[in-house]
């Protein structure tokens, strides 16, 4: 099933952020400018949330002894049903690799834009480069460049939109993403595990997992409190893996009982969400948060982000063992390959798009 609307799209013109940042103008074009309500409010002073998320060590998951093992596990469940957010340490991923895709991403960002364009993401699909999920000319855009690929299965790719340039690109994305996929299903285990679940519940159902990778580029803007670098959604993966580039500043933020969470990035970790998957299939014991990426005035930033999610023939719903009187079944069932047409043929709006799972709660 390939995930993409059949109607011609009218989106209008879609500026090239990097392309308007050359251009040196300080107005910003009127398509990037937000309602009053939707603006980033940037704090003069740090949060004290700032850096709140929390940090798991997957090396107590992994080989700890038995009381480390526990409080770990303890504290990943607390992770996914507070914050559907948490940061991983000793992953085993060589920092060499971390190192080289974000080097390879970068080097394919500041390609000429008619290099880019070889690779263009067609209005309404979710490969290639470009701005994602703009479905009208009215439409709000994101200061942010993109570039995406489905990996696996290889039905999903299409070969087309993989760069010869930067000439190690494609080989580094491969490598990269087999290490990024034995991540996840390692965590998708001990996220099994914290819900007393069995360890391969989650690798059973999946089958032959869906993986996409996408690289989202903020070059600065010169009024940040105008714009947003990726508009507030949840994921509709699983499992999502999000890498922030090294010395980066602060860019993503996570919505936790109303206010806008800034995540200040840990060398060398990993931030893992829950996606609206995993929210389903625990009958939102375990949350997908709504998140966003806002842009900084001198400093630009750079994510790697890989989507890991169920095969598009598998039916999803609330596991049996989520359910009970005190938590009654909150989603429907259905095909994950539905899902995903209908998350990518929609805009990015906060939770939105899982409306289409939600059953509406009885009236009393
Ligand atoms: C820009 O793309 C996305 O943000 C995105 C898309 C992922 C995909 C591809 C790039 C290729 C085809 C497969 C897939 C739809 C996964 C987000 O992915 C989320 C949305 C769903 C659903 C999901 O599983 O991950
Ligand atoms: O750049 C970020 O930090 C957020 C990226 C993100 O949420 C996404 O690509 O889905
Ligand atoms: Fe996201």
């Amino acid at each position: 099933m390939a995930p993409v609307l059949d109607l011609p799209l009218n989106v209008g013109q879609i500026d090239d952020v990097q392309e308007l940042k050359k251009g040196r103008k300080t107005k910003i074009p009127i398509r990037f400018v937000r309602d009053v309500a939707e603006r980033p409010m940037l704090a003069a002073t740090p949060s004290p949330l700032l850096s709140s998320i929390p940090v798991i060590d997957l090396k107590k998951l992994m080989s700890g002894n038995k009381e480390e093992f526990h409080l770990e596990i303890l504290k990943l469940s607390a992770s996914c049903e507070e914050w559907g957010f948490f940061q991983v340490i000793n992953h085993a991923i060589e920092v060499d690799l971390l190192e080289k895709i974000e080097k390879m991403a970068m080097e394919f960002f500041m390609l000429p834009v008619e290099e880019k364009q070889k690779y263009p993401m067609a209005p309404g699909t979710v490969q290639g480069y470009g701005q994602a999920f703009v479905f009208s000319e009215d439409q709000k855009l994101d200061w942010c460049n993109m570039f995406a690929l489905g990996l696996v299965p290889h039905s999903i790719r299409n070969p087309k939109l993989w760069p010869t340039n930067p000439p190690m690109f494609s080989e580094t994305v491969e490598t990269y993403s087999k290490e990024i996929r034995k991540l996840c299903k390692t965590l998708l285990r001990f996220i099994a595990l914290s819900l007393r679940l069995n360890a391969n519940v989650f690798e059973e159902m999946f089958r032959e997992s869906v993986q996409a990778i996408r690289m989202n580029y903020y070059p600065t803007c010169p009024r940040p409190d105008l714009v947003l670098g990726l508009s507030p959604h949840s994921d509709g993966s699983a499992l999502t893996v999000l890498q922030q580039g090294k010395g980066n500043t602060v860019g993503l933020h996570i919505l936790k009982d109303g206010t806008w969470v800034p995540v200040q990035p840990v060398k060398n970790a990993l931030v893992i969400n829950i996606g609206d998957t995993i929210e389903v299939l625990t009958n939102g014991r375990y949350k997908s948060s709504e998140h966003r990426a806002i842009t900084h005035k001198e400093k630009d930033r750079l994510s790697i982000v890989t989507f890991y999610a169920p095969s598009y023939e598998v039916e999803i719903g609330p596991m049996q063992e989520m359910i009970d009187e005190s938590n009654p079944c909150k989603y429907r069932r259905y095909n994950h390959g539905e899902y995903s047409r209908h998350y990518v043929t929609n805009k990015l709006e906060g939770k939105k798009t899982l409306e289409f799972a939600k059953i509406p709660p009885k009236k009393s």
